[in-house]
This record gives structure tokens, C-alpha cells and sequence, in this order.
């Protein structure tokens, strides 16, 4: 796993050049603190960079529940890969447990958290929340839903307030089974 400390000099030097660019100046009063404040803000929203979400998954409770577990509506925010700009949602995660591999829920939004909180594509986050929990838990079935409003759609660009993108990642019975993806999705719209 990619161990990295964060350099905050380097952040608030490149803000500062960032202010002077635009044409403001770094000295003036309102702005003296901004470069050290963006760099503290960047530490908080890239933190999954330096986290391994596996260990999320590292506690198990021998449950024989082998029907469905869903946690839905976990707030979640990103950065844009392409435009450093959050994009901010909910994410819905169900799965089907395997031989009692039952995990905390409370660990399905810190894996959720690791994950967003990272230079992202949203749909590089609906996979990999799916992929992990295939992987640590070998379920019966996972599927991950997203849906968020990208700033880089909002406030710039396109300009579309309020437009929200939909992501989903289906694995195991999920995808073979119709019947259980919709249970997911009337479950999520309920
Ligand atoms: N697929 C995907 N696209 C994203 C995501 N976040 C932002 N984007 C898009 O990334 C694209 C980048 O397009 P570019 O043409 O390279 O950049 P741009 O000129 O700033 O594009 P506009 O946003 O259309 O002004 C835009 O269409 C964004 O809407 C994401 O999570 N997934
Ligand atoms: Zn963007």
C-alpha cells in the first residue's frame, strides 16, 4: 500500500502561486492565511490517499445471515480528478454475506470514506467500493449505488445546477439475478 505523507509546505507554496496567477495578491490581509488554510483542507479531503480501506474488512463476525444487508443514504464527498472541485453525494452499498462473513456497518461508510476521499472519478469509486468487498468478504453478491452533483457541472462549464449522475457496480448474484438488483433499488428509493 502507497504510505505518503502529505507535503504542506509545497501545497501552500503552489496556492500562493496559485493566487498570484489569478492575479490577486498572497500579501494582502484576507489572504495571508488562505495557502496554509488550503493546505490543511487538502490533508482532510485527499486523506484516503495514504489509507488502506482492506482493514476495514479485517473484523468479521461469524453471523449466519446469508440474506441481504443494505446501508443507504451515506453522505459522501469527493475531488474531481479532472478539475479538483468536490463532488458530493450519497452512496447505497448492499451485499450478500457469505459462510457468516459479516463485517460492522459503521465499516461499509469508513470504506465508502477511503475511497472518495481522493483525486476521483465517480465511477472509479462505485467500482472499487464494490471490488473491495468481493475481495475481503467473497460474498454472495455486492452492489453499490452513487448518485452526486459534480461542482464541475454546477458552478462552471456546462453550468447545470443540480444535474446528478447515477453510478452502479453489480457483482455476483446481483448481476444474475434481476430480481435481487431490483429489490436493491426499491429498497434505495423507499
Ligand atoms: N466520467 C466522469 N466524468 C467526470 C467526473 N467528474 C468530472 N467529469 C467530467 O470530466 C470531463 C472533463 O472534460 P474535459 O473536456 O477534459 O474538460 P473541460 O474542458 O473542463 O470540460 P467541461 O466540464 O465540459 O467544460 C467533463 O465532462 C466533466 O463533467 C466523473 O466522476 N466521471
Ligand atoms: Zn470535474
Amino acid at each position: 500500500m502507497r504510505q505518503q505523507i502529505m507535503d504542506k509546505e509545497k501545497i501552500a507554496s503552489a496556492v500562493k502561486m496559485i493566487l498570484e496567477a489569478i492575479g490577486d495578491d498572497p500579501d494582502r490581509q484576507g489572504l495571508l492565511d488562505t495557502p496554509k488554510r488550503v493546505a490543511n483542507m487538502y490533508e482532510e479531503v485527499f486523506a484516503g490517499l495514504s489509507k488502506n480501506p482492506a482493514i476495514h474488512c479485517e473484523t468479521v463476525f461469524e453471523e449466519q445471515h446469508e440474506e441481504m444487508v443494505l446501508v443507504k443514504d451515506i453522505p459522501f464527498s469527493s475531488m474531481c480528478e479532472h478539475h479538483l472541485v468536490p463532488f458530493i453525494g450519497e452512496a447505497h452499498v448492499a451485499y450478500i454475506p457469505k459462510n457468516g462473513r459479516v463485517i460492522g456497518l459503521s465499516k461499509i461508510a469508513r470504506i465508502v470514506d477511503d475511497i472518495s476521499k481522493r483525486p476521483q472519478l465517480q465511477e472509479r469509486i462505485t467500482k472499487s467500493v464494490a471490488d473491495l468487498l468481493m475481495e475481503e468478504l467473497d460474498p454472495v453478491g455486492v452492489m453499490v449505488v452513487l448518485e452526486a452533483e459534480h461542482m464541475c457541472m454546477s458552478i462552471r462549464g456546462v453550468n447545470k445546477q443540480g444535474a446528478k449522475t447515477v453510478t452502479s457496480a453489480v457483482r455476483g448474484s446481483f448481476h444474475s439475478n434481476s430480481k435481487s438488483r431490483n429489490e436493491v433499488l426499491a429498497l434505495i428509493n423507499k
